[in-house]
């Protein structure tokens, strides 16, 4: 390990009672860099942000944020929209500004041109983007030198989904290191670095090329493609249906082709390079 990770977990494991949600991760994250926390829900991303702030403690293993233990000094330097987003939905867009600011101690931030309408709407009676963006000023405010953020742009339109990017990329091009969690792929191909969980545990991290390794699809060319889906599932083959076009990761074509004409399906089957999407699923299968 280098000095320079502001975000360390070393062999970091929480269990709670008998269930293991994060087994022994090693992971860290530098300054400037943008790193996706990739995983299927339950995969126990939201589990080892929190060991890595400090709002759980570990089982075993240990953690660190800023080069020190996660406590109150080391997380007033560190910015962090929880999925349910920190803010006081009974409090004005202002008000959860002047509230974090006053503890922070640091100046009110100024509100961005896209929520002044807003300022004096109550935060539980805006629109999930505007409350998104509330979340990112007030996580802001304090200029971090980390920034966490579990799934940040879920339930948000495309547009505003590009603006919290642009926010993300600019933070980090400041120098502020990102740990951000997603379910949306086309996210995942924006950030430096990946990590994937499954089942609590690391299993593959690098860039989107790294993750997928030597993982192949099939594409299923076919009319009839719910009937297509419906064989293929009740064969146990891990099928995936994107609009109506059809995809098999990790799977040999001879057992496609077989269980399609066995139950008199026509369709055409290509080799595909896998996606990261179909990685993941592979490794939920495989645990
Ligand atoms: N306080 C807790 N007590 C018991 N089990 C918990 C607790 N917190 C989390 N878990 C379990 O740990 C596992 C991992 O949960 P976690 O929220 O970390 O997953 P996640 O990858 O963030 O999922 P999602 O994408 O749905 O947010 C889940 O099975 C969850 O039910």
């Amino acid at each position: 390990m280098t000095g320079d990770e502001i975000l360390r977990a070393q062999s970091a494991t929480r269990r709670f009672g008998d269930f293991t949600a994060v087994d022994a991760v090693t992971m860290a994250v530098r300054p400037g860099e943008v790193v996706g926390l990739l995983g299927a829900n339950g995969a126990g991303k939201t589990t080892l942000i929190r060991l890595l702030l400090g709002l759980l403690a570990p089982t075993e293993g240990a953690v660190e944020l800023l080069g020190g233990p996660p406590d109150r000094a080391h997380r007033a330097r560190m910015g962090y929209v929880p999925q349910n987003l920190g803010l006081y939905r009974d409090l004005t867009v202002a008000e959860n500004l002047s509230f974090s600011a006053g503890a922070y101690d640091t100046a009110v931030p100024e509100i961005p041109v896209t929520l002044h309408d807003f300022r004096d709407t109550l935060v539980g009676d805006l629109a999930l983007g505007a409350q998104r963006q509330a979340a990112f000023v007030v996580a802001l405010a304090h200029e971090p030198e980390v920034l966490v953020l579990d799934e940040p742009t879920s339930g948000v339109d495309a547009l505003s989904r590009a603006e919290l990017w642009d926010t993300i990329r600019g933070q980090a091009d400041r120098g502020v290191g990102v740990l951000v969690t997603t379910h949306y792929m086309e996210e995942a191909q924006q950030c430096d670095r990946l990590l994937l969980m499954a089942g609590g545990r690391l299993v593959a991290s690098g860039s989107e090329n790294d993750i997928i390794g030597d993982t192949r699809a099939v594409a299923v060319h076919t009319a009839d493609w719910a009937h297509t889906f419906a064989v293929l599932n009740a064969a146990d083959i891990p099928v995936i249906l994107d609009g109506t076009a059809i995809r098999v990761p990790d799977t040999e074509p001879a057992t496609i082709t077989s269980a399609l004409s066995d139950a008199g399906v026509d369709a055409e089957i290509t080799p595909v390079a896998a996606t990261i999407e179909e990685r993941m699923l592979v490794l939920a299968r495989s645990r």
